[in-house]
């Protein structure tokens, strides 16, 4: 801890984004302060912001969708892949942590990135609809399967999850549970949106898959604490001093105008 406060002094590493911290040293210095959300207090904060304080679902899925993709561009920047192309998967699931999936592909398509989606089970309704087609109109490509591990290890630098959020419960159903047996089989890196999917939202999950990256939004949840990988970022940077004091998230200073912050 001691050397760590003397190299990675925050909230001045998060302002130098410096990428010689490794995150779990850096998550055990925040994690004095930062409050980790149990599942149903992430679901009460997210009714309120819609039901209280005027948000809309659509509004706050583009500000968590941007924050994913600017994680991903500087944990992973353009000039640090190692395939030819700059090509990514991003998996959708069925709920909203898909849609912040789909925002964050768009987004990753104007960063210079060509991402390709698989959506398998798509809601119908105008939000989800929308995002889709805007997707398209992106000239994202779209999968209709899963690829078996060896290819997404050949064609993909990095795989997006954005399978479940903080509403996942129970065993998973199909066609997500062979989804998540691929990706437990993949080499390239997964960068999680908000929970690694599969994981309970509190307990996390040892035989589950372990993400290179974590964006969690508005405040990591329980599980969090679990995470392994190199990268965990704090997204979502819309939440009001309201919501903040009553939740007593503790939320560190994000960086200038910055949607996101290294922890
Ligand atoms: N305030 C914030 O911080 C904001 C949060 N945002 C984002 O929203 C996310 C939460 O979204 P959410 O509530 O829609 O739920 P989410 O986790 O995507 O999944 C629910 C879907 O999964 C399914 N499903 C569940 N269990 C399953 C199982 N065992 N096996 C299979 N399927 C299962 C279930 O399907 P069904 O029961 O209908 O079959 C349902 O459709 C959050 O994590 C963050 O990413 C931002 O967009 C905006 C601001
Ligand atoms: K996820």
């Amino acid at each position: 801890q001691a050397v760590l406060s003397q190299t990675c002094p925050l909230p001045a590493a998060a302002n130098n984004h410096k990428k010689d911290c490794s995150s779990s040293r850096a998550v055990s210095t925040m994690a004095q302060t930062i409050k980790y959300l149990g599942q149903e207090e992430a679901q009460h904060i997210d009714e309120e912001l819609f039901s209280e304080y005027g948000f809309s679902v659509d509004q706050l899925m583009e500000l968590a969708g941007l924050s994913c993709a600017t994680a991903v561009a500087r944990a992973y920047p353009i000039s640090s892949l190692v395939k030819a192309k700059p090509s990514l998967l991003v998996i959708c699931g069925p709920g909203n942590n898909g849609g912040d999936g789909l925002v964050c592909a768009r987004h990753l398509k104007l960063f210079g990135y060509e991402p390709t989606i698989l959506y398998p089970k798509r809601p119908n309704k105008p939000l989800f609809q929308g995002l889709t087609i805007q997707c398209q109109k992106m000239e994202i490509p779209f999968l209709t399967e899963m690829p078996e591990a060896k290819l997404i290890d050949e064609a993909y630098n990095l795989v997006i999850d954005a399978i479940f959020g903080f509403s996942f419960k129970g065993a998973v159903r199909e066609p997500f549970g062979s989804i998540l047996d691929v990706l437990k089989k993949t080499t390239s890196p997964i960068a999680s949106i908000d929970i690694p999917s599969g994981w309970d939202v509190e307990q996390g999950s040892a035989d589950g898959m372990q993400p290179d990256m974590l964006i969690s939004l508005t405040a990591p949840k329980k599980s969090a604490s679990m995470f392994r990988g190199r990268y965990h970022f704090l997204g979502g940077r819309f939440v009001p001093p309201g919501i903040e004091r009553k939740y007593q998230l503790n939320l560190p200073p994000y960086p200038d105008q910055d949607c996101v912050l290294q922890l």
